[in-house]
């Protein structure tokens, strides 16, 4: 197997807990230089890869590779080329931006003599030059989860594993977070990123929707998109609440989901759709108009999941 080539490679890499599966099977290989984005509700998985991939987990079976590195035999050696910054990212909170670096420069050995020009950049790119004095504690969350980037790549690493790092952030800081991921990935960093925001999962070069502990499809968003297969429409209906439960009974129906007073529907095949609008209006909806659209990766991960 080359394993040269790849960043992260999983053969059938496996993690049950007490006899449950919280990660089935993974087999999945990306390259250097991908931005790959793991996407699922809770539950799904996504921490427990992230642990396996970053050596901090043993699997129950199976293998994985990152940069060359056998996770079963070469955990210490992935844990210099990788940077982490789990959920929990240890921050300092009485520490200073500045301290909280440094502490990370120190776990990591970082020479003395390459430190200032490193902490500046990395200082500059996270916008955090001005706040540098500013306790950790004080910060935005949008602030912290900049200096936990900034901290997990005071070691230049060249994979970059990222669990859930924009959760409860707010959408500006959200944005300023992805520009600067594209900008580690112009300069060759891989990176692996969990969401549960599908929105972001579109900003991806690759995506891999996850569900109960299993990848159901991995491709570039625009491929996801067009694969699934189903004629997908868009009703603005009265009392969508109400209209979603009866558009979900309806044959020809394989999934709904709801965006404020709209329906997305996608259908068995189209000609369901009069179905749909008919039993609607009986039951006293009035549908104002549809159209056929283009699935989002939300409909498409609700079609998949949602098989019968
Ligand atoms: N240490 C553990 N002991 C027992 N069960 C666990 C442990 N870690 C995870 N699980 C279970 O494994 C499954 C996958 O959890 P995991 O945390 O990987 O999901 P996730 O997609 O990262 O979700 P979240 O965003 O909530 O962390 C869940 O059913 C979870 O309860």
């Amino acid at each position: 197997m080359d394993t040269n080539t790849a960043a992260i490679k999983a053969e059938t890499l496996t993690k049950t807990f007490n006899g449950n599966i919280a990660l089935d099977s993974l087999t999945l290989e990306i390259k250097k230089g991908e931005l790959f984005g793991l996407v699922g509700p809770d539950g799904a998985g996504k921490t427990t890869t992230m642990r396996l991939l970053t050596a901090i987990m043993e699997p129950t079976s199976g293998d994985a590779w990152v940069a060359g590195h056998s996770v079963l035999k070469e955990g210490e050696r992935i844990k210099e080329r990788i940077g982490y910054m789990s959920q929990k990212f240890g921050l300092y909170e009485d520490l200073t931006v500045m301290e909280n670096i440094i502490f990370y420069a120190d776990l990591y050995e970082v020479p003395q003599k390459e430190r200032p020009e490193r902490i500046e950049r990395l200082l500059g790119f996270s916008n955090l030059t001005p706040f540098k004095g500013r306790l950790a504690g004080k910060l935005s969350g949008g602030m912290k989860q900049k200096l936990g980037l900034a901290c997990a790549l005071i070691h230049t690493p060249e994979i970059l594993f990222l669990d859930e790092p924009t959760n409860g952030v707010d959408p500006v800081s959200r944005r300023d977070f992805w520009r600067i991921l594209y900008g580690l990935l112009k300069d060759g960093i891989t990176i692996f990123v969990s969401t549960a925001y599908l929105d972001e999962a579109e900003r991806c070069t690759r995506v891999g929707l996850m569900h109960r502990g299993k990848i159901l499809i991995d491709d570039s968003p625009a491929r996801i998109k067009g694969s699934l297969g189903f004629p997908m429409v868009e009703l603005w209906t009265g009392d969508a609440r109400t209209a979603e439960d009866i558009a979900r009974g309806c044959p020809g129906v394989r999934s709904v989901s709801i965006y404020g007073n709209r329906l997305h529907v996608a259908l068995e095949r189209s000609k369901a759709l009069d179905g749909v609008i008919g039993r609607l209006q009986k039951e006293g909806i009035i549908v104002r108009d549809h159209r056929s659209i283009l699935p989002s990766l939300e409909d498409v991960f609700i079609a998949m999941v949602e098989e019968p």
